[in-house]
């Protein structure tokens, strides 16, 4: 049997045509288009980009985007549903029943065909910010705002949440956000559901297989440790000790690190020029100073210690952004699948279009 790889490190598993990571040079490109060039986008743009492999043209957008409005309210029996729902400090676990509960009133739930996977895909994406807010909203005992058609995926999002219209940089911020988390090769989650797919098990099973290991704090859930961390440190003045203090315990910072990358995450630095524009339209960089300063003392310190330098991946300014946008930690993880989706459904239809199932050897010790 061939040599066992901890973690599956350079491991390759697949072929794919959704994305492609170089991680010496950080580049990342969604169907060969650099991030770079697809930020400025829409995510209902990107969305149908991942799903159907190519730029849509003007018609076809136009009708992807009417479908996916037409698609995002929720039906009262599952918002009954949802206020039964409690959660504390994470929001996921209430989406991931959602979710579920969703597939239920889903009539093509267990209809396989491609029509139907491409009707449950719509909803999917149509529906996930509709439930994320509606949870949200039910967990301190306020009824669900409904959809407003002429905002954006992610507008809309921000205004469901809050019932405020966001500000225009606001708006392209939380359009940013989703686009730049929408896809990643073969990320954890991403892993766990072309599995579940390659079991020819449903769209919705292998998303809620997505949701279930995007959560950990090694992988998406990192992104609420990022937030909370900015709280527990507190001042820019406690910056040096609280990060020096996790190095010492070799305890992992939040935010920082990465498989693949060796260097900068191509989306981290997006998201930190997003999070200074939402600082200075704040009149307030309070967040993103300290951000900046855990990222300098961190890059010097780990050369210090190891002779090699560790950088910030895609959960670390991503965390900052929501700060500046007002989201709580516990919703973090949320909007990341918010975002994920889209490149979650890509590689079920991957899976689905050229199926082996997926099962590797363990070696008994
Ligand atoms: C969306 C995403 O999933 S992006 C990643 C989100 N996760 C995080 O931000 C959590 C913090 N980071 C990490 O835990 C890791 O860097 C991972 C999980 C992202 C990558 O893990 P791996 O490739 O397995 O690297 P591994 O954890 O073995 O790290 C290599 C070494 O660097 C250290 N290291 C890696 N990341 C960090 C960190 N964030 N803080 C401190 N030390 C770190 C490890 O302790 C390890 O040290 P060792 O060789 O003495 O054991
Ligand atoms: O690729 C990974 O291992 C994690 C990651 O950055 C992502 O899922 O966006």
């Amino acid at each position: 049997m061939e040599e066992m790889k901890k973690g599956l490190e350079g491991v390759v598993a697949l072929d794919t045509k959704i994305s492609y990571i170089d991680g010496i040079q950080g580049i990342l490109k969604y169907r060969g288009i650099k991030i770079e060039d697809l930020a400025d986008l829409s995510y209902d743009a990107v969305s149908y980009l991942l799903i159907n492999g190519k730029i849509p043209g003007e018609a076809e957008l136009s009708e992807y985007s009417r479908m996916l409005k037409e698609n995002r309210r929720i039906n009262g029996k599952q918002i009954e549903v949802l206020k039964e729902f409690e959660f504390g400090t994470e929001a996921l676990d209430g989406l991931r029943t959602a979710i579920s509960c969703t597939a239920h009133f889903d009539e093509e739930n267990n209809h396989h065909t491609p029509d139907a996977n491409k009707n449950k895909s719509i909803r999917l994406v149509a529906k996930f910010p509709t439930i994320v807010a509606a949870l949200h909203r039910a967990s301190f005992g306020e009824k669900p705002i409904e959809p407003m058609d002429n905002l954006s995926h992610g507008a809309n999002f921000l205004y469901m949440l809050s019932g405020k219209i966001p500000t225009e940089l606001e708006a392209e911020a939380m359009e940013k956000d989703l686009i730049l988390s929408a896809e990643h090769e073969l990320n954890p989650s991403t892993f766990a559901l072309r599995i579940a797919a390659s079991t020819l098990s449903d769209l919705y099973s292998a998303v809620i297989c997505g949701l279930c290991t995007l959560k950990g704090p090694l992988h998406g859930g990192a992104r609420k440790g990022v937030m909370d961390m900015l709280d527990e440190i507190g001042s820019i003045e406690n910056v040096r000790d609280y990060t020096l203090g996790k190095l010492e315990n070799k305890e992992k910072i939040m935010g920082f690190g990465h498989r693949v990358y060796k260097t900068l995450d191509p989306r981290a630095r997006i998201y930190k020029d997003v999070a200074r524009a939402l600082a200075e339209e704040n009149g307030d960089t309070y967040w993103f100073d300290m951000a900046e300063e855990i990222e300098h003392i961190l890059y010097h310190e780990f050369i210090e210690i190891r002779g090699k330098p560790i950088y910030p991946n895609v959960d670390f300014y991503s965390a900052v952004v929501y700060k500046y946008l007002d989201i709580p930690a516990e919703l973090a993880t949320s909007i990341f699948a918010m975002g994920r989706v889209s490149g979650w459904i890509a590689h079920c239809m991957e899976q689905y279009s050229d199926n082996r199932v997926i099962r590797p050897r363990a070696h008994t010790v």
